[in-house]
């Protein structure tokens, strides 16, 4: 139950601190609206809910990466950089695949 809530933790701090995963859940929010705004199948919902918890568990772990760098690496490093810029590419890749699937998904309800 204890790491339950510190995992509770983890998912507020980086809500708190990261202005990206404030942007993330405002897209999910609007997404969820939307999907009750054009009743969207049981199918369309289970990706949305797959590509919404791969997009916050990977801003998530973004975090994470950041903040163990900062704690060994405060001052400039090579390989600091490396681990922040691949922690950011693969946020990068879930969301543009998000974006692409979520716009398979609602374009022909709005078209
Ligand atoms: N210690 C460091 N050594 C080398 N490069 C760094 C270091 N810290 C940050 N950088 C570079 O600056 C970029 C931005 O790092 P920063 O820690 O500010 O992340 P951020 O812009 O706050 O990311 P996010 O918006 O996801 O929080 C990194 O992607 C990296 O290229």
């Amino acid at each position: 139950m204890k790491s339950f809530f510190h995992a509770f933790e983890g998912i507020y701090n980086t809500f708190k601190s990261e202005r990206n995963m404030k942007i993330h859940i405002l897209i999910m929010i609007l997404v969820i609206i939307c999907g009750f705004i054009f009743h969207i199948t049981k199918t369309e919902w289970l990706i949305c809910i797959l590509l919404f918890a791969g997009v916050l568990s990977l801003e998530i772990i973004n975090t994470a990466i950041e903040a163990i760098v900062d704690l060994v690496s405060p001052e400039f490093h090579p390989l600091a950089k490396v681990a922040k810029d691949a922690a950011a590419g693969a946020v990068l890749i879930i969301a543009i695949a998000a974006a692409i699937i979520g716009l398979m998904i609602f374009v022909p309800y709005i078209l």
